[in-house]
C-alpha cells in the first residue's frame, strides 16, 4: 500500500499530532518552515478549487491567535502574490510569535485588515477559517463567539483549515459555538472530531492535506497497531470479493443460519435474507416463524427456510432446526430483525451456544430485558452487536452517550461486553474488546430508513459465516495498518468492511435515484455492483 492510501487510514486526537509535530520538529524541521509548507500546500489547493468551482470575488481571511491563524496568513500572501483579492480580519489582541510576523508581514505589502468581522463580511465573497485549529482550549464565549455565530449567519462559502473552528479535536463538539464550513481541510492525519456524527453539520465536504509527515513518526507515537482507523477502500480492496478456492463446496462456503421475523416484522426478515445472499455465503439457512415460510420461499429460492413454531402473535415460540441438525453445524448465527421481544427463550437458547453470534435489533433488545451483557464475556465464541444509539443506551447505559462521543461510548461498550460493537450512525464506528475502533468515513443519510439495518446484518453475517469456513479470522489480534496481512483478517475489520460496503451501495443508489431513492430492498441490488467495481480498481 502506498505512502497516502496509508495515512488516508489513520486517526489521531489532539495530543498525538503534537506528539508527531514535536518529533518532527526535534528532528530539525524548523517550526517556521513547515507552517510555510503547510500555507502553500492550502492556498495551492484554494486556488485549484476556485478554478473548479464558481467560488469567486475577495477571499476574506480569518486569523487567530495561533499558529491556525499562522497557516492562514502564509495562505493571503500567497492568494495576494498570484493576484487575487484577499482581505484579512484578525480580531484579537494577542497572537503568537510566527504568527504575530506573518500579520506584520501581510499589512506590510498592502492586504487590507478589517477591524471588525461585520466589515469583513461586507467586503468578502468566500472565507478562508483559521481561528482556531486543535490548540483550542476553552469554550468559545464574548466578542469571538459572536463573530462566529455573524460568520454562519453570512452565505458566503467557508473553508476551515484544519477544522472548523470551535470544534473539539477529539470529541467534536462545538465548544460555545463553531464555524460551519463548505470545506474542511484536514492538516496531515484526520483528527477524530471530524469523525463523529455530532461534528458533520459543521464540516461540509472534508478532505485531507498531506504535508509529507514521515510514516516512522507516525508508527512512532501511535505505535504498530494504531487504536482507531478509518475504513478506506484499501481495506475493502483487500477483503472483498473473498477469495474462493476453484475446488470447493458450498458447506465449505460459510453456513449462515438467520433467526428473525415475525407474523408483525415479516419484511425484516426478507432484508435480512437478501443482505446474505449478497455476500456470496455458501449456504444460507433463515428461521422463521412457521407462518411466513411461504413468502421467504418466494423471495429466496436459494435459502433453506426453516419453519419453527410461533406465539398466538406470530413471533418464534421455539428454534426447530431440521432434523439432525444443531446449531454446531452453522459458522456463524445471526439473530435479530424482526423477531419481537416474545422471541426470547430462542434469543436465550442461542446465546448458549458455541459459534459465532451477531445480534441486532430485537436480539439486542432481548438481551438488553435480559440483562445478560456480563455473560457475553463467558463466551468462547465471538459476539458482535450491532445497536444504533438508542439499542446501545439500552444495552450500555454506562458507557458513555451513543450521540456524543461515539468512539469512546462504543470502545467502553467493546470493553464492558468483550464483544465487537458496531454502533450505527452517520459514521458508524465499530470497536474490539481490545481497544482497536474503526470508523466508516463516509455514508449517506438516504440510508436512514426502516430496513437499511437488517440487509447489513444479513450482509455481515455472510462475510463472517465465509471467513469462519474458511479459518480465515485472525485470533483477536487488532489489524495492523503498518504492517497489513492481507491473509488473515479480524472480525473487526471484517464487520467494518460490511458496514463501508452497506454504506457504498447507499451512495451508489443514492447517485442513481436521489436521496428519496434509497429503501432497503432497492439497496439490496446495489450492493454487488460495488463489489464489481472494487475488483475492476483492484486489477489495475
Ligand atoms: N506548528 C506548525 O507549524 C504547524 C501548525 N499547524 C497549524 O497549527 C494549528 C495549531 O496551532 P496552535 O497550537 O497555535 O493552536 P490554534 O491556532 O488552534 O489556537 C491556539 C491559540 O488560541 C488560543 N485559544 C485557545 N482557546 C481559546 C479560546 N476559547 N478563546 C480564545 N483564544 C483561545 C490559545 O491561547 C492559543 O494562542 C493547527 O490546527 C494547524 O492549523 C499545522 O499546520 C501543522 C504544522
Ligand atoms: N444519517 C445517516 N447517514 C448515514 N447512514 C445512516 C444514517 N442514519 C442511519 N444510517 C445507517 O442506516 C442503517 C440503519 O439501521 P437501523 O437503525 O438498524 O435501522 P432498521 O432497524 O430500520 O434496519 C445503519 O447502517 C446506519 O448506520
Ligand atoms: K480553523
Amino acid at each position: 500500500m502506498d505512502r497516502q492510501k496509508k495515512i488516508e487510514q489513520v486517526v489521531v486526537s489532539a495530543q498525538q499530532m503534537r506528539d508527531i509535530e514535536g518529533r518532527i520538529f526535534a528532528a530539525g524541521m524548523p517550526v517556521a518552515a513547515l507552517m510555510e509548507k503547510v500555507g502553500r500546500l492550502i492556498a495551492h489547493r484554494i486556488v485549484e478549487t476556485l478554478h473548479a468551482t464558481s467560488l469567486r470575488g475577495c477571499a476574506g481571511i480569518l486569523v487567530g491567535p495561533g499558529h491556525n491563524g499562522g497557516d492562514a496568513l502564509v495562505v493571503a500572501r500567497e492568494l495576494h502574490f498570484q493576484g487575487y483579492q484577499v482581505a484579512i480580519c484578525a480580531p484579537f489582541s494577542k497572537f503568537k510569535e510566527l504568527t504575530t510576523s506573518h500579520l506584520q508581514y501581510a499589512e506590510s505589502i498592502g492586504i487590507r485588515r478589517y477591524d471588525s468581522v461585520e466589515e469583513l463580511l461586507a467586503h468578502c465573497d468566500i472565507l478562508i477559517d483559521g481561528l482556531f485549529g486543535l490548540g483550542l482550549e476553552r469554550h468559545l464565549t464574548g466578542s469571538v463567539a459572536t463573530a462566529i455565530d455573524q460568520i454562519n449567519q453570512s452565505s458566503l462559502p467557508i473553508i476551515s483549515i484544519d477544522l472548523p473552528s470551535g470544534l473539539h479535536t477529539d470529541t467534536g463538539e462545538a465548544l460555545g459555538t463553531a464555524i460551519r464550513a463548505n470545506y474542511t481541510w484536514c492538516l496531515g492525519l484526520w483528527k477524530l472530531g471530524l469523525l463523529q456524527d455530532r461534528a458533520l453539520e459543521y464540516i461540509g465536504n472534508a478532505e485531507l492535506i498531506d504535508f509529507d509527515i514521515p510514516l516512522a513518526d507516525i508508527q512512532a507515537v501511535l505505535g504498530d497497531a494504531p487504536s482507531i482507523g478509518r475504513v478506506t477502500k484499501e481495506l475493502a480492496i483487500a477483503t472483498l470479493p473473498l477469495r474462493r478456492p476453484p475446488v470447493t463446496h458450498k458447506y465449505k462456503q460459510g453456513h449462515l443460519l438467520l433467526i428473525c421475523g415475525s407474523f408483525r416484522y415479516a419484511g425484516g426478515a426478507i432484508l435480512t435474507g437478501l443482505g446474505a445472499r449478497a455476500s456470496g455465503v455458501g449456504m444460507l439457512s433463515i428461521a422463521v416463524p412457521e407462518s411466513l415460510k411461504p413468502l421467504l420461499v418466494a423471495q429466496l429460492p436459494d435459502a433453506l427456510i426453516v419453519g419453527c413454531p410461533e406465539t398466538a402473535a406470530g413471533a418464534i415460540s421455539s428454534l426447530q432446526l431440521p432434523e439432525n441438525t444443531d446449531l454446531n453445524d452453522f459458522d456463524a448465527i445471526a439473530v435479530g430483525p424482526g423477531l419481537t421481544i416474545e422471541a426470547t427463550p430462542t434469543v436465550e437458547q442461542v446465546l448458549k451456544c458455541d459459534r459465532t453470534l451477531i445480534l441486532d435489533a430485537d436480539g439486542l433488545n432481548i438481551l438488553a430485558k435480559l440483562g445478560t451483557i456480563p455473560t457475553l464475556t463467558q463466551r468462547s465464541a465471538k459476539t458482535i452487536l450491532t445497536p444504533h444509539a438508542g439499542e446501545f443506551k439500552r444495552l450500555f447505559p454506562d458507557a458513555g452517550d451513543p450521540v456524543g462521543d461515539r468512539i469512546g461510548a462504543v470502545k467502553a461498550a467493546a470493553s464492558i461486553s468483550n464483544a465487537v460493537v458496531l454502533l450505527k450512525g452517520a459514521r458508524t464506528a465499530i470497536a474490539h474488546p481490545t481497544g482497536m475502533v474503526w470508523i466508516n468515513p463516509e455514508s449517506t443519510p438516504a440510508l436512514a430508513r426502516g430496513g437499511s439495518g437488517d440487509v447489513l446484518t444479513g450482509l455481515m453475517g455472510g462475510l463472517i459465516a465465509q471467513a469462519q469456513a474458511a479459518e480465515n479470522i485472525a485470533i483477536d489480534s487488532t489489524f495492523e495498518i503498518f504492517k497489513q496481512s492481507d491473509r488473515q483478517i479480524t472480525i473487526d475489520a471484517i464487520a467494518s468492511v460490511a458496514a463501508w460496503w452497506h454504506s457504498q451501495a447507499g451512495i451508489k443508489a443514492e447517485s442513481d435515484r436521489s436521496v428519496m431513492g434509497v429503501d432497503a430492498f432497492t439497496l439490496t441490488h446495489y450492493l454487488l455492483p460495488v463489489v464489481s467495481e472494487l475488483r475492476l480498481v483492484g486489477s489495475n
